[in-house]
């Protein structure tokens, strides 16, 4: 999805479900280890509008994982619940992941990446993930294999089998981070782009400032057991990161983001 790229791409014929909210409620986690308990948040409450792009910031250790775990299900919250509701009320929400590592089945080329995550539909076809590739520009890749790919393409990929699932809610963790700064920021661009053709709520957890403000809505701050900061993002887009908005913006989150105390 680099920018440099001119790979054609259509989002028309993408019937996208509505996107989700997602309410955390009173969320708590404590693990017990050798060395005693250990809180990593308590008493969360967070109400995230469908169709908002969230980016959950925290410094190492603040809880950002265990919190994308439980949202995504993967961890038991110790107290406290975690809801998802599509516009019409209905709680039966799909849940897209997109990981650090795209964690592709490296002997299946692209198409059979995506379709693997459908085996349980009658009615997939291979059209079906041809068009999610050429949303994310992969239209002449659509028989490689992920060796043959870029590392940014193979993210690419990544995140067109998690929209490919029509999720109300996609969980992003940190998918950038192992790619370079040009890649990442041609990606970012992409991402925003493939987001606002479709409707969608991303929940995001990133460590770097620069990209939340790039890519968010609304950024939420994790550290010591609680949500300290939660600021809306008041940039257009698209946004300049050499603008004086962003760059000001970018100071004032800064100054909140380290106003925690290690
Ligand atoms: N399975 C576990 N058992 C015990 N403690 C855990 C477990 N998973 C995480 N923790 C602890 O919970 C705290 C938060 O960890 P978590 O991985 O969520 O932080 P993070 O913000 O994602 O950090 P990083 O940015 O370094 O990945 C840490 O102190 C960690 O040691």
């Amino acid at each position: 999805m680099s920018t440099k790229q001119s790979e054609s791409v259509s989002a028309e014929s993408i019937d996208s479900q509505s996107a989700a909210s997602i309410h955390l409620e009173n969320l708590g986690k404590t693990f017990d280890t050798k060395e005693g308990t250990e809180e990593v948040f308590s008493g969360i409450d967070l109400d995230i509008e469908p169709g908002t792009f969230v980016c959950l910031l925290g410094k190492s250790g603040s809880g950002k994982s265990t919190m994308l775990n439980i949202v995504s299900n993967v961890l038991e919250p110790t107290e406290g619940r975690v809801v998802f509701r599509n516009r019409d009320g209905s709680e039966d929400v799909n849940l897209g992941h997109v990981f650090q590592s795209p964690r592709l089945l490296p002997w299946n080329t692209c198409v059979q990446n995506i379709e693997y995550v459908h085996e349980n539909n009658p009615d997939y076809e291979d059209s079906h993930a041809k068009r999610y590739l050429d949303l994310v520009g992969l239209k002449n890749h659509y028989n490689k294999y992920p060796t043959q790919l870029s590392g940014g393409q193979q993210q690419r990929v990544g995140i067109a089998r998690a929209l490919s699932i029509d999720p109300g809610v996609l969980l992003m963790d940190e998918p950038f981070s192992n790619l370079d700064e040009i890649t990442a920021e041609g990606l970012r661009e992409e991402l925003v782009r493939v987001w606002q053709k479709l409707d969608k709520t991303v929940f995001f957890v990133t460590h770097d400032m620069t990209e939340a403000i790039q890519l968010s809505d609304r950024i939420l701050m994790l550290g010591k057991g609680r949500i300290y900061g939660d600021l809306e993002n008041p940039l257009d887009r698209p946004r300049e990161l050499d603008s004086n908005e962003f760059l000001e913006f970018r100071q004032k989150a800064i100054r909140l983001f380290h106003s925690i105390e290690d």
